[in-house]
């Protein structure tokens, strides 16, 4: 029999093995396990849903409310076309469906360095052996600024796929400042508040594929965690998997073709001085079918610092330290998320 050392070995490989137990490594402890909490019925659950074409008051106290209570929610009317969107969710899932395994290791990431470039499937960068994994294989795409970008590195196959990568970036980038100035407005600051405290944007592209999986009710897809950076715009195809956590309650997020999930990140609840909250997530997985998501990060510099606006702090006191943000990556990737730990680290 084939021995496969669990800690390396794609989740996929692992999952067409057909092997009827989850290894032990990605056996959550039972009060993270998804079966444990209360879910309402399906009809019930969902994060909000915002129409950007809405005229500019009633888009405003949506969004307020909505960055406000959920720090997720679907967007409609966005401007990216749903036939780029779904280009996106071909091209990464010919990747991970059409190739076998040798040519997508040909692309594997460096797993002794935290988001590099490239095929993994462990996120951690952890000095010990005990933390659980994900299920979840991945390919995460450097893109923005420019001088970052190499696609060479990017897949060759299929024969598209790197310039769908490549639009698909702009696109994200685009929308992810028309929503820091909406984001900032619906507080009542300049539009350029929010995008100037975090400065040029670190943009990368993260494709998950979640091999379905032998026992869910102990595994999750994704830990839980709220993302690190600004803001992330996220897709997911029909199998549906993402869940917010919202008044101690998971709520799935039904998958919409032609929408887009806007997740606050961390440096925004700092910028806003906690009035709007990132928003805490995970993915859950299923026995049937594989899924895809693909989340557009949106980050600061490593070098920048980032603290609440200036603003806002006015008005009341500021309720977050300053932070260099390469600080905080590093503390997020070898501490883990452990939903917002690192950023109730920051709360004064
Ligand atoms: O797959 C998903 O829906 C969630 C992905 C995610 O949260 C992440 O990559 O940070
Ligand atoms: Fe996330």
């Amino acid at each position: 029999m084939e021995i496969i050392n669990e800690s390396s070995t794609p989740v996929q490989t692992l999952a067409q093995s057909n092997t009827p137990k989850v290894p032990p490594q990605y056996i959550q402890p039972p009060q993270l396990r998804p079966n444990n909490h209360h879910k309402p019925p399906l009809s019930l659950s969902n994060i909000p849903l915002i129409d950007l074409s809405l005229s500019s008051d009633s888009l405003l106290t949506q969004l307020s409310s909505a960055c406000r209570h959920w720090g997720a929610f679907h967007v409609l009317n966005h401007g990216v076309s749903t036939d780029l969107l779904d280009q996106m969710r071909a091209v990464g899932s010919s990747f991970f469906e059409d190739l076998d395994a040798s040519q997508k290791l040909m692309y594997k990431c460096d797993q002794n360095s935290p988001a590099s470039e490239g095929y993994g499937s462990r996120m951690l960068v952890s000095e010990n052996d005990d933390v659980v994994l994900d299920w979840r294989d991945y390919f995460d795409h450097h893109t923005f600024p420019i001088s970052r970008r190499n696609p060479s590195r990017w897949p060759h196959y299929p024969p598209n796929y790197r310039n769908v990568v490549e639009e698909y970036s702009e696109q994200m980038k685009m929308l992810a400042q028309k929503l820091m100035a909406m984001i900032s407005e619906s507080l009542g600051l300049p539009s350029s508040c929010i995008e100037d405290a975090v400065g040029e944007f670190y943009q990368n592209i993260t494709v998950s594929y979640y091999p379905p999986c032998p026992q869910p009710e102990l595994t999750l897809g994704l830990q839980s965690h709220s993302d690190m950076g600004a803001v992330t715009l996220l897709i997911q195809d029909d199998v549906g998997g993402l869940e917010v956590l919202n008044d101690d309650k998971w709520i799935t997020v039904q998958p919409l073709s032609d929408a887009i999930v806007v997740i606050l990140a961390d440096q925004t609840e700092v910028i806003t001085n906690g009035e709007y909250r990132s928003a805490i997530h995970r993915a859950v997985t299923n026995s049937n079918r594989a899924r895809l998501s693909v989340a557009t990060f949106h980050d600061p510099a490593k070098t920048r610092r980032i603290s609440p606006a200036p603003e806002l702090v006015a008005k009341s006191r500021p309720r977050y330290q300053e932070v260099l943000y390469g600080d905080f990556v590093k503390s997020w990737y070898t501490k883990g998320p452990e939903g917002k730990r690192n950023l109730d680290a920051l709360l004064l």
